[in-house]
């Protein structure tokens, strides 16, 4: 797993390794890693003797300091540094000492004349934002925002230290002005804001720095994404024994004269979840049954279905009475069950928390919004705090969809999922998704890893997908996916 750790929780393993070693010990492993990531950048540069220029942003505190340091290397190298301080009283004292003696410049920027500070930025190959790391408060404040809009403005690269300034470290939210970075060189552990959108945007590429750190960080990270080996291994295969039977049998609740197309999809997408056999009970029998043959199709509603491990509803199932019906039955089977879009609309947390057997809501945002009662540019902006509000209130598995899909249940680690690709904002593609996940599920998945390999996959065959990706090219690209994983 790709872990990342809370702010707090950085900072008590940071002190306990600080209170074993000589002190400035990892400052200087950070300063190190930095150095050496801005240096591979300016190498081509460098091969055509191009003059290197460095331009610091430094703050007030460690992250100043970081950038201080790693100065004082490049430095060292014959690069020409300069050092721009925000608050030139409180810039890392021993850092700033450094990077003099290494023959870089310390500037005041309260000092420099707008014009000289364009042609500084104008002339720089790269500038290293120190302003603010996980030390941050809020968006940047003016004088640093200002700063961040003329280097934006400049066109030069920006590496940022630990994070990019301005982002919430925690929950990857951004409220106010931010520096966006070209790469993100971050210390000892990830944070979830360089896995979580919107602030994960802001940073790049992100490169980990190892300080020795991960010994004393807990078993249990904040959030993690899982590595396409972990997929791998979650996937469900056929043995010896296998029948279709013991495989897994999924059953969908979607669809309606209305809307037939949503039963297809997210049948298409089941059949690639893994199990042995799917049954669509619904009115959509027919388009289902023309469109995957190897489905065992009926009219009537769930309870009339015969026996499922699992069961999917909601994905075009319309807001008649019918709908309703069929959304009671599935909470009342004593299967993991999966409820996705119309089984969405004013779903009741205490029927969710009555289950005994496992249930996963695949919300996007604006489902998300109308299940907690707030904007759904509240869920958009603070995508983790929402899906664990989720997750918590229904004591349920929730996987939140969008520019960042994330897999919460009420406790433990948030699962980011990296696969994702804005092609998949395409109508249906959520239905396949359910469909897969749901497939997942009947073939003997936990909630919360059925909710995490199914976005892996759909991503992966979201990027498959011919363009512009549809969701039947999604669905028909989930075998690639799946191969890609497998070997
Ligand atoms: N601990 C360790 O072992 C290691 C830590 N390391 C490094 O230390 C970093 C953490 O350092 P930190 O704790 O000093 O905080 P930091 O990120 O520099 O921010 C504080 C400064 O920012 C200012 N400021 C705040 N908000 C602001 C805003 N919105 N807009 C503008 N300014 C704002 C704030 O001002 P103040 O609020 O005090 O007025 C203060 O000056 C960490 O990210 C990593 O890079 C590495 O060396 C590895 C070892
Ligand atoms: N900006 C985005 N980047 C990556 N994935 C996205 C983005 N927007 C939407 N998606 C993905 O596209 C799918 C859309 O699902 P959904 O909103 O339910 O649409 P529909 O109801 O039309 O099927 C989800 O898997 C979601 O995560
Ligand atoms: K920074």
């Amino acid at each position: 797993m790709r872990t990342a750790y809370r702010v707090e929780t950085v900072r008590a393993a940071e002190s306990a390794l600080m209170a074993r070693l000589p002190e400035g010990t990892l400052m200087n492993r950070a300063a190190a890693g930095l150095a050496a990531a801005c240096a591979e950048l300016l190498r081509p540069g460098l091969g055509r003797r191009t003059v290197a220029r460095v331009v610091l942003l430094v703050g007030g505190g460690d992250n100043g300091g970081d950038a201080l340091f790693a100065g004082a290397r490049l430095a060292r190298r014959g690069i020409g540094v300069n050092a721009l301080l925000l608050a030139p009283d409180r810039a890392h004292p021993a850092g700033l000492a450094a990077l003099r003696a290494a023959g870089g410049r310390g500037l005041a920027v309260a000092d420099i004349a707008p014009g000289a500070l364009t042609t500084l930025l104008g002339r720089a190959s790269m500038v290293v934002d120190g302003i603010t790391g996980i030390g941050g408060r809020g968006g940047l404040r003016p004088v640093a925002a200002e700063l961040a809009e003329r280097v934006t403005a400049s066109g030069a690269p920006v590496i940022a230290v630990d994070l990019p300034s301005g982002v919430d470290a925690d929950t990857g939210e951004v409220r106010g002005p931010v520096l966006p970075a070209t790469l993100t060189v971050t210390f000892g552990t990830l944070k979830p804001g360089l896995l979580v959108d919107p602030a994960r945007q802001h940073a790049g590429d992100v490169r980990l720095v190892d300080i020795g750190l991960r010994p004393l960080l807990p078993v249990e990270p904040d959030v993690a994404a899982l590595t396409p080996a972990e997929v791998a291994a979650l996937l469900p295969r056929p043995t010896g024994e296998s029948d279709k039977y013991r495989r897994g049998v999924l059953g969908v609740a979607a669809g309606s004269a209305r809307y037939p197309g949503a039963a297809v999809l997210t049948v298409g997408g089941a059949l690639r979840g893994g199990v042995g056999a799917v049954r669509y009970a619904g009115p959509a029998h027919a388009a289902v049954i023309a469109r995957h043959p190897e489905t065992l199709v009926s009219p009537g509603t769930p309870a009339e279905a015969g026996r499922v491990q699992a069961w999917v509803a909601g994905p075009g199932l319309g807001d008649h009475p019918e709908a309703e019906r069929v959304v009671n039955e599935v909470l009342a089977a004593d299967v993991p069950l999966l409820l996705d879009a119309d089984a969405l609309r004013g779903l009741d947390p205490a029927r969710v928390r009555a289950r005994s057997a496992p249930t996963l809501l695949t919300p996007h945002a604006g489902e998300a919004a109308a299940l907690l009662g707030v904007a759904r540019e509240r869920v958009e902006s603070s995508r983790l705090t929402s899906v664990r509000e989720l997750a918590e209130r229904f004591g349920a598995t929730v996987l939140l969809k969008g520019s960042t899909t994330l897999v919460a249940d009420p406790a433990g680690p948030v699962l980011v999922n990296e696969t994702g690709t804005p092609w998949l904002a395409t109508a249906g593609s959520g239905d396949v998704l359910s469909g897969l996940a749901g497939g997942l599920l009947a073939a003997g998945l936990a909630a919360r890893d059925a909710g995490a390999v199914a976005a892996h996959l759909h991503g992966l065959a979201g990027h498959a997908a011919p363009m512009p990706a549809t969701a039947s090219g999604v669905t028909d690209a989930l075998p690639t996916a799946w191969q890609s994983l497998t070997g």
